[in-house]
């Protein structure tokens, strides 16, 4: 049976470090980090998540920004507001919350936010950084980072390991291999087109799911006492919830928990940890800017 890593827990602990250490900057310097989450339209999902944001920040005496804009708001519109909370010297961090709507192009978006406040790590120069040999970005995005410090709080060593990580997503996939080959894992990245995916996933020491696909990863799929990171979060139908959902991961848990070594819950593994990896990365970024000032 797997150990089964709890997310809620490490990201509880890693919250109390960060308190402490708003608490230190303010007492210090009278300055509290400042974080901008900006939100486009109404998508149920994107406001509970960052909901979940705003709140987490609430609790760590981190400040809020609330931008909250309008679905039909022009790409140049948006672009303004990324511009004004660049120049505002309380918001250390930015988060433009993604998807955006159609109408507006993320990588414009993303572009324009300073690389000072790129608390997501989405900026292409901080992403060509953390792909390039001996240079570091500013910030590394907040769930790969999260992947990699359940790994590291776990105990699971990295260097000379197989990683096999499922989906090549910007936020995800791409970012998750890049920093895995950095701490010298021998990556492999399975994604839509590859053909069976289980004859690789069966070799890796350490899985990285994020695929966007429910249960998708079987028990069979998996080498004994390999660690399963599972990044899914799948909203499956569920009358029985009041919600009406509930969330599961790209891995079949109850099957994968009986052959892995380590295993990320969905809920309370991964997802508590992405949240708590942008506050660091908030924090950070204020401690740049005002110890410099
Ligand atoms: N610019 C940007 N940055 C992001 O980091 C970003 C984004 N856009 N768009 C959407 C995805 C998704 N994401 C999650 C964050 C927390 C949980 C999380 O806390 N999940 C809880 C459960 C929450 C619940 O029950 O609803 C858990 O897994 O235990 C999940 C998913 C961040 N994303």
């Amino acid at each position: 049976m797997a150990t089964v890593i709890d997310g809620k827990a490490v990201a509880q602990t890693i919250r109390s470090e960060i308190t402490d250490e708003v608490r230190l900057l303010s007492e210090k310097y009278g300055k509290v980090p400042g974080l901008a989450v900006v939100i486009v339209g109404n998508r149920q999902d994107s406001e509970s998540y960052v909901r979940t944001k705003r709140k987490a920040c609430a609790d760590l005496g981190i400040k809020n920004f609330d931008i909250d804009l309008p679905e039909q708001i022009s790409e140049a519109e948006v672009i303004k507001h990324v511009h004004q909370l660049n120049a505002d010297p309380n918001v250390h961090g930015i988060l433009v919350q993604l998807p955006l709507p159609k109408h507006i192009n993320e990588e414009k978006v993303l572009t324009e936010i300073s690389l000072e406040k790129d608390v997501d790590g989405f900026h292409p120069l901080n992403i060509g950084k953390l792909a390039m040999k001996g240079r570091d970005p500013l910030f590394v995005p907040c769930t790969p980072k999260a992947c990699l410090e359940l790994l590291s709080r776990s105990g699971v060593s990295i260097k000379g390991k197989r990683a096999v990580v499922v989906g090549r997503s910007n936020i995800v996939g791409l970012p998750v291999s890049l920093l895995l080959l950095k701490a010298d894992a021998t990556v492999t990245i399975a994604h839509s087109h590859t053909s069976q995916p289980e004859d690789i996933i069966r070799e890796a020491d350490i899985v990285i799911a994020a695929a966007r696909q429910a249960k998708m990863i079987k028990g069979s799929w998996i080498k004994p006492g390999a660690a399963v990171i599972d990044v899914g979060t799948n909203s499956v139908d569920d009358p029985t919830r009041k919600a009406g959902y509930r969330l599961v991961g790209d891995v079949d848990f109850e099957e994968a928990s009986k052959v892995a070594g380590w295993i990320t819950p969905v809920p309370g593994g991964v997802g508590p940890m992405t949240v708590t990896m942008l506050l660091k990365n908030t924090l950070e970024s204020a401690k740049r800017s005002i110890e410099q000032n």
